[in-house]
């Protein structure tokens, strides 16, 4: 099980001294969706640059022109793109043929995705490499978790990875580490904690003490 850390509401330069006080904790580097909006794939290029053993995940939440859009992620060195479940399949097929070209992931967030058993099957059809629970910023402001999707999830697919999203914790991460996910994404947590590197610890303590 890999931990992936979510930048989403740092400048490139703070990102980038923050994320060295964490570092020996994560796998996977999320540039986030507001962090990309904010300094474009640039940030892909300037992580993969400092962080050379680490995974970069551009969260570029794609809704169309799938191909065309992951590649400027790809070109920019990310390991993995993600697309939205809720769009079309032929974005999704576009994103990953086109991932596929670069032997690079794509994640399809299913945030808002209604049905998820008929949805994850689609993903799977069109060879989606991981299927990503998510419970939004907006959703969790509500009250919101992702555990009740994730067990869904783990239920209904048959090949394609999971990663698992939404306000996830140390104080919570338990119940998500003992559905197995292969991913683990945790963004404020650890980003707004008075103790980034403790928490970040305290999470891959509990990621240690699971199964891998
Ligand atoms: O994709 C995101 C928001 O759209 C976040 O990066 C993701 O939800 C993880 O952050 P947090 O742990 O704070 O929920």
């Amino acid at each position: 099980m890999k931990l992936q850390l979510a930048l989403d509401d740092m400048p490139l330069q703070e990102a980038i001294s923050f994320t060295k006080k964490v570092e020996k904790y994560i796998d996977v580097i999320e540039i986030g969706t507001p962090f990309i909006i904010d300094e474009g794939v640039n940030a892909v290029r300037e992580f993969k640059k400092e962080f050379p053993a680490k995974e970069i995940l551009a969260d570029l939440k794609i809704m169309d022109a799938g191909a065309y859009e992951a590649e400027l992620a790809l070109k920019a060195g990310a390991d993995y793109v993600t697309v939205l479940g809720v769009t079309d399949v032929l974005t999704v097929k576009g994103c990953v043929e086109m991932a596929d070209k670069y032997n690079k992931e794509i994640v399809v967030d299913m945030i808002c995705v209604s049905d998820l058993p008929a949805k994850i099957k689609e993903m799977e059809d069109v060879k989606a490499h991981f299927v990503s629970v998510h419970t939004g910023a907006d959703q969790q402001a509500a009250g919101r978790e992702p555990i009740e999707d994730l067990k869904i999830m783990t239920a209904h697919t048959k090949k394609a990875k999971i990663s698992v999203a939404g306000g996830i914790s140390s104080r919570t991460a338990q119940m998500y580490v003992d559905l197995n996910p292969d991913i683990l994404i945790v963004g404020s947590a650890i980003t707004h904690a008075d103790d980034p590197a403790a928490e970040a610890k305290a999470i891959r303590d509990i990621m240690d003490g699971g199964k891998k």
